[in-house]
Formats: structure tokens, C-alpha cells, sequence
């Protein structure tokens, strides 16, 4: 049978999900989060899912790309990414340098792009992989392990989201204080199995932070363990903190904004430094690899520009001795799936891999993937082995549509802002 793989139809739904009152530097999450899904639709009637962020600014160039890919072939990405620079990005939505607003690093022009075609590559494939009775990993090149480990992503955290915000309910509890944070831990390792655990920092002063770690460590002894403050110490207190804790500290990561910074740290400890801040592009690689600012970098498929491109930058991490493991943000079982099927392909992936998805109570799948003793199964079945649910995907379109437009762009800090009227995001180094 002849196959006709040219992408007839894109079609692309933002979603609002919901999200618990997860504390970080800049504020608090809010109670929904914009997703957007992505169904690539070919001429034969394969359909393909992806999915990406679906903020304003993502929105706006969802379209344009999507509209270059219609007319060609599911296996045409090279072409559909070269011709992707034509796609216009609004200058207002670039920041040349680290993005102190935003918890990604850079954002430029092409990294917005790539943050989109990063969906729509991830549908293409999954379509391929659907026609040719093909699992996501094999058309990458095959599978190198049959499950993809994870860590327990911990956050302080609020009971609920504030009085008179429309939340779901969730059954976690608060984590503000070292025991709660154990007790999160708890709850992930009997739930899930995790048994690498990071903890989201720059959220209350170092030490406290410092307590909760070893809190952490008391209770899990042997465990990997990791702080994320996202770039809010300075220098000194991260040379600090790495001394206090390292010797139970598998890394740090982006204890200090920017580069130059980690670069300072990196050359007076020992504790090796990981980063999704520092090196969130190809362009940034070559300043902090030659000045050995970072040991372990944390790709994300989304911002990298797809799975292919993660595979990029595991080789050129792989050939400077460089770490490479994987950065979450929020996310559903579409982006778990990928990055499950990518990461089974990177060689030497010598760290549990970052995910928010067991927060997620929500999502547009048929089946929720599992975590079995920390892991993801690599799926064999055809394209990324998911099945969408249309009516949950229409319940979450629905209350996107419903919104007044205050959670269809994230923003932490006004989140915080219903609880304290004063808040903005802080400046860094915080501490
Ligand atoms: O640095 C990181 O690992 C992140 O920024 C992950 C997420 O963005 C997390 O901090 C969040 O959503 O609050
Ligand atoms: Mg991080």
C-alpha cells in the first residue's frame, strides 16, 4: 500500500491544566497552565500528536509554523526547520540576554521558534512512527535502555492555592518546612518509586533550604539528591551552600545566574554544577563548555527544538565530557512520552531525569503513563504509543476559551501577588 504521509491538516488546541501551588524564586504557580496540543493530520488519515507551552507569545507562532508544514511530508522536518527563520518573531517577545523573568535562560528569537517546532516535530514523528508501524525511539535511531529513570521532583508547597482562587483540590499537603519537604519525598517514593530526588529552592533563605537537604539526606540516606534555586545565590552563597552540603549533593543546579557566575563557582568547588539556564541554546554551548562553568547540562526537548536536537546536544555534551540529563516544566503525558522515547536513545544518560508530570492530575490522554520504580517503560508501540482523549482535550479547551485571559500567559509572581498585594518577582541574586 502506497502511504501518503503530506500533512494535510494542523491542528492546534491551548489548554488550561491544572497545576498546585508549587513555590519557586519568583513566586508561586498559578492554578492553571497553558499547554498547547498539537495534531498533525496527513493526506491518509495518520494523526499525529505533539505538544508544546501555550503561552501568548508560543500562540502567535503556532500558526505561521504550522501553516509551513501543511503541504509537506511528516519526514520533511530538516526542511520545515530551515525555512522556519522566514516565520516572523515580535521583537517585543525577545530578551537578548538571561531572562531573569522566566525560568528557561534566554529568549531569543529562534529559541521561540524552536519552542514550537519542538510540537510539531513530535507530532510529525509520532505520525511516521503510526504509519510505519514504527515506535518514536526506533526512527531516532533505537533504544539504548528499556525504561527511562525519573526523579522525584520536589517543590515547597502551599496546602491549596489562596482563598477565593478557583483551584482544583490536591492531596499532597503543604511542604514548608524541612519535615514536609521529607514527607513529600515519602509520598513520591511509596507513589511512584522515585528514588533520586530534587528539590526546587530559592524559595526560602539558603539555610533553611540547606536544613531541608539534609533533612532529606537523613531520611533517604545514599540517595542522588539535588537544589535548584534557579540562579537566585550569589557567588559566595553558592560556594557556600555547595560546602555545607557536598558531600551528599549529586549536583547543583544553577545556584548562581548566568554563565560567568556558574563559571566562578564552578572553578572553587568540587560539586558539579548542572544547568537549564546557562546553556538553553546551541550559541551558549561554546562560552560555558570552555570555561567548565557546567558538568551536567539539562536538555528539554521543548525549548531545544525537538528530539532530534536533544540527540544533537547529547553528542556535543558527550564529546566535552559534559553531563546530560532533562529539565521539566510543567507537562502531560504527550511530552512525558517524548521525552521518554529520546532519552531512551541518549547514551551514558547517567542522571534521573527531571519531570513535573506527577503533579499533573490532569491530562489529554486516554491512558496516564506510569512511573514503576522511578521509571517510564520505553513503549514499543507505534509513534509514541499514546492515545488521545478528546473529550478531556475538549473539557481543558473549554476552560481556556472560559478564561478572562489572566492564565493563558504563566506568571509566578502574580500568582503570589493574592496573597501578597506587594510582591514582585525578586531581583538576583536574592541572596
Ligand atoms: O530550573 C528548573 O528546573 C525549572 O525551571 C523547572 C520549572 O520551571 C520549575 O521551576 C517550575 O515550574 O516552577
Ligand atoms: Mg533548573
Amino acid at each position: 500500500m502506497t502511504r501518503d504521509l503530506t500533512v494535510a491538516e494542523v491542528r492546534l488546541t491551548p489548554v488550561l491544566v491544572a497545576d498546585p501551588p508549587l513555590l519557586n524564586t519568583q513566586g508561586v504557580h498559578q492554578p492553571y497552565t497553558p499547554r498547547l496540543i498539537v495534531e498533525v493530520v496527513t493526506a491518509d488519515g495518520t494523526t499525529g500528536l505533539g505538544e508544546t507551552y501555550g503561552d501568548t507569545k508560543y500562540l502567535e507562532l503556532a500558526g505561521p509554523l504550522a501553516d509551513r508544514l501543511v503541504g509537506r511530508r511528516v519526514s520533511d522536518l530538516n526542511g520545515l526547520f530551515a525555512e522556519a527563520g522566514e516565520v516572523a518573531v515580535d521583537s517585543s517577545r525577545v530578551f537578548g540576554q538571561v531572562d531573569v523573568g522566566g525560568l528557561r535562560g534566554v529568549q531569543t528569537a529562534d529559541k521561540l521558534r524552536l519552542s514550537v517546532l519542538s510540537g510539531l516535530e513530535v507530532a510529525c514523528l509520532d505520525a511516521l512512527g503510526r504509519s510505519l508501524g514504527l515506535p518514536v525511539h526506533a526512527l531516532l535511531g533505537g533504544k539504548v535502555r528499556d525504561a527511562v529513570e525519573y526523579s522525584a521532583y520536589l517543590f515547597y508547597k502551599w496546602a491549596g492555592h489562596p482563598d477565593g482562587v478557583a483551584a482544583e483540590k490536591d492531596d499532597w499537603g503543604a511542604a514548608l518546612d524541612p519535615a514536609g519537604v521529607v514527607e513529600q519525598a515519602r509520598a513520591f517514593k511509596e507513589r511512584y518509586g522515585f528514588t533520586s530526588f530534587k528539590l526546587k529552592g530559592g524559595v526560602f533563605p539558603p539555610d533553611e533550604e540547606i536544613a531541608a537537604v539534609r533533612a532529606l539526606a537523613a531520611a533517604f540516606p545514599g540517595h542522588p539528591l539535588r537544589l535548584d534555586p534557579n540562579g537566585a545565590w550569589s557567588v559566595e552563597t553558592s560556594l557556600r551552600v555547595a560546602e555545607e552540603l557536598g558531600d551528599v549533593l549529586e549536583y547543583l543546579e544553577d545556584p548562581a545566574l548566568g554563565t560567568p557566575a556558574m563559571a566562578e563557582v564552578a572553578a572553587r568547588t568540587g560539586v558539579p554544577l548542572a544547568t537549564n539556564m546557562c546553556v538553553t541554546t546551541f550559541a551558549e554551548i561554546k562560552e560555558a563548555f570552555t570555561r567548565d562553568a557546567v558538568q551536567v547540562v539539562l536538555s528539554d526537548h521543548h525549548y531545544w527544538g525537538g528530539l532530534r536536537h536533544t540527540q544533537q546536544l547529547a553528542a556535543v555534551c558527550r564529546a566535552f565530557g559534559v553531563g546530560v540529563s532533562m529539565h521539566s516544566n510543567t507537562h502531560l503525558g504527550i511530552s512525558l512520552a517524548a521525552m521518554t522515547h529520546v532519552a531512551a536513545t541518549v547514551p551514558g544518560l547517567h542522571h534521573a531525569c527531571d519531570s513535573h508530570y506527577p503533579w499533573q492530575s490532569e491530562d489529554v490522554l486516554t491512558e496516564r503513563l506510569a512511573f514503576e520504580g522511578g521509571a517510564v517503560r520505553v513503549s514499543d508501540a507505534p509513534g509514541l504509543g499514546v492515545e488521545l482523549d478528546r473529550d478531556r482535550l475538549a473539557l481543558l479547551h473549554r476552560r481556556w476559551l472560559d478564561d478572562d485571559g489572566s492564565l493563558r500567559d504563566r506568571d509566578d509572581a502574580a500568582a503570589m501577588r493574592a496573597v501578597d498585594p506587594d510582591w514582585v518577582t525578586p531581583a538576583v541574586p536574592r541572596w
